[in-house]
């Protein structure tokens, strides 16, 4: 038997306007709860003698016949550790057969399809002219989610803050357009319209009293349920989206230790089941999804069939 292809440099592979468009159509079904997709809450095997998680993720789309996993590995790394925190493979199936149809690099997959699902919940809740985009964090979400976001929108200014200020400064220099470097959080998000918080923090970092009244926050970091980078009050007075409800009851520490409620699925909005609150400060908490490897990783096998 032949052995599959393995796939890595697939940047070139996945289109973020083709993913964005179809990250939109996979999330609507999602919440539909519908037969078509099958997608367990992700399994989590901690690694406590490590400090890490592995985490198993995955997903069956009937209609168009995708069965995907993902693995990934995540930790949280010493301040200055050259090793990335979120290491993940990516594994195709044909679910006629079973038989392995790819192997592929999950680090492109995860950093580019979590930066499409923060945008299309920023395109839906952010205000209407945003000018300010602030990150937190300058690891490697927080470059896709620039990517993406000036690809996606127009800012006036990008912001960014760094636990290390030399690495805020390494992301701005190399950023293709201009950074401005903030030297703490606060300074960062005041006036800010859409703040990314991309980082492996485990206390909160954001806090409600520093965020602009109707700004959105796209949450993107704090997956384990003891894990925080929002506080309570930014929790209790924003409308806060999910990705998937049974995966923030399950692992969101800011859902789940703040107590707040969860007003809505972003794929929700996207279906009109639920309306997007855009007038007022929303927070998407984002946890990541095997249906969105599995959309990314038939995006990457068909482009790359298609130059065989
Ligand atoms: N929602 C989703 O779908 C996904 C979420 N993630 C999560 O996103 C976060 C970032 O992932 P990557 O960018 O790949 O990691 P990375 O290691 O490339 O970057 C992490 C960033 O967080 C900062 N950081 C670490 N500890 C901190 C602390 N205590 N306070 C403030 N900043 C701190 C680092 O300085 C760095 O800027 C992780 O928590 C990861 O678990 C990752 C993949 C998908
Ligand atoms: O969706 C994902 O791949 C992850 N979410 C948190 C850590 C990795």
């Amino acid at each position: 038997s032949m052995s599959p292809p393995v796939l890595y440099c697939i940047a070139q592979l996945l289109d973020v306007a083709e993913l964005i468009s179809r990250l939109e159509a996979v999330m609507g079904e999602f919440s539909q709860r519908g037969a078509g997709l099958v997608q367990p809450v992700r399994s989590v095997v901690p690694l406590q003698k490590h400090g890490g998680f592995l985490g198993l993720m995955p997903a069956y789309l009937a209609h168009e016949d995708i069965l995907c996993t993902k693995m990934v590995a995540f930790y949280q790394r010493e301040q200055g550790s050259s090793l990335p925190t979120t290491q993940a493979t990516v594994l195709l199936f044909d679910p006629v057969s079973g038989v392995v149809s790819a192997v592929m690099d999950g680090e492109v997959i995860t950093a580019r399809r979590t930066a499409a699902v923060s945008a299309i919940s920023a395109k839906l809740l952010m205000p209407r002219h945003a000018e300010i985009l602030c990150l937190l964090g300058s690891g490697h979400q927080a470059v896709s989610h620039y990517e993406v976001f000036t690809q996606a929108f127009t800012f006036k200014e990008v912001r960014v803050w760094s636990r290390s200020k030399e690495r805020a400064e390494e992301f701005a220099r190399a950023a293709g357009g201009p950074v401005t470097v903030c030297p703490s959080v606060k300074e960062a998000v005041e006036g800010a319209d859409v703040i990314v918080t991309a980082t492996n923090a485990s206390e909160p970092l954001l806090f409600g009293k520093w965020v602009k009244s109707g700004a959105h926050v796209a949450a993107v970091g704090a997956c384990r349920p003891d894990w925080r980078e929002l506080d309570d009050d930014l929790m209790r007075d924003a409308v806060v989206y999910v990705d998937s409800r049974e995966g923030a009851a399950a692992e969101s520490g800011d859902v789940i230790l703040s107590g707040a409620e969860v007003f809505a699925e972003l794929g929700e909005m996207i279906n009109g089941s639920m309306p997007a609150q855009r007038d007022k400060t929303t927070v998407f908490k984002s946890l990541g999804m095997g249906i969105q490897d599995a959309v990314s990783a038939k995006l990457v096998y068909d482009k790359w069939k298609s130059q065989q």
